[in-house]
């Protein structure tokens, strides 16, 4: 499973698509150089999109906000990336959440993996570099994760792109992962996709 996160253009969304991303991210957080506003993601053609369903990606944002654009935007998954809790997750349904983890949080895998078991309930995770926020650029330490005992499938965040991606992929293979989010890594601009870089790092993970 490939996300490509950060979605700012219509060209990016239907090109990022039609290379194969599974998943579209859309930012809502006001402070990323990646925001956009509902109507963003809701004017997009079917055609566009293709098989790709659209991730709504929050931060602060309360519950009836979250709730709100995940209607206006016509989302299909809501990326909680503000360390929201089970409740939080409950409200807004817990078969439509990518429930964010950093593991740089935790003393050790166990741990992490732990506090993943508390949301178990939740679609997908997705673990990312630092201890809070996302679109940082950086890594995390694959062969570590390699070890984690996650009770759901997890995508791989942090950055990623055409150089490290296979061996992200090959070092977590084993750990229940279910894919990639690739963002800053195949990026010319904050916000702009370079479609070669989304490209050759999508057929490296599927090579
Ligand atoms: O990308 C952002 O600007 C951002 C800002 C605040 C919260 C989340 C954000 N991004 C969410 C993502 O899923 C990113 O793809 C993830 O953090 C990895 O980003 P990168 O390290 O640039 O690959």
């Amino acid at each position: 499973m490939i996300k490509v996160c950060g979605m700012t253009r219509p060209e990016d969304v239907r090109l990022c698509a039609e290379a194969g991303a599974d998943l579209l991210g859309f930012i809502f957080h006001p402070a990323s150089p990646r925001f956009v506003t509902p109507d963003f993601p809701a004017s997009l053609e079917p055609e566009a999109l293709g098989q790709a369903r659209k991730v709504g990606v929050f931060v602060k944002e309360s519950v009836v906000e979250v709730r709100h654009t995940l209607d206006e935007a016509r989302l299909d998954y809501v990326q909680l990336h503000g360390g929201q809790d089970q409740k939080f997750c409950r409200s807004v349904g817990f078969e439509r959440v990518i429930k964010v983890f950093w593991p740089e949080r935790y003393a050790s895998l166990d741990e992490l993996a732990e506090d993943m078991a508390r949301f178990a309930d939740c679609a997908l995770f997705l673990l990312d570099a630092g201890t809070s926020g996302g679109g940082h650029g950086r890594s995390l330490d694959f062969a570590a994760l390699a070890k984690l005992d996650s009770p759901r499938p997890w995508l791989l965040a942090g950055g990623l792109g055409p150089k490290n991606v296979r061996a992200a992929v090959e070092a977590c293979a084993k750990a229940n992962l279910a894919g990639v989010d690739l963002n800053s890594g195949v990026e010319s601009a904050p916000g702009l996709k370079d479609i070669e870089k989304v490209r050759t790092a999508i057929a490296a993970c599927r090579r």
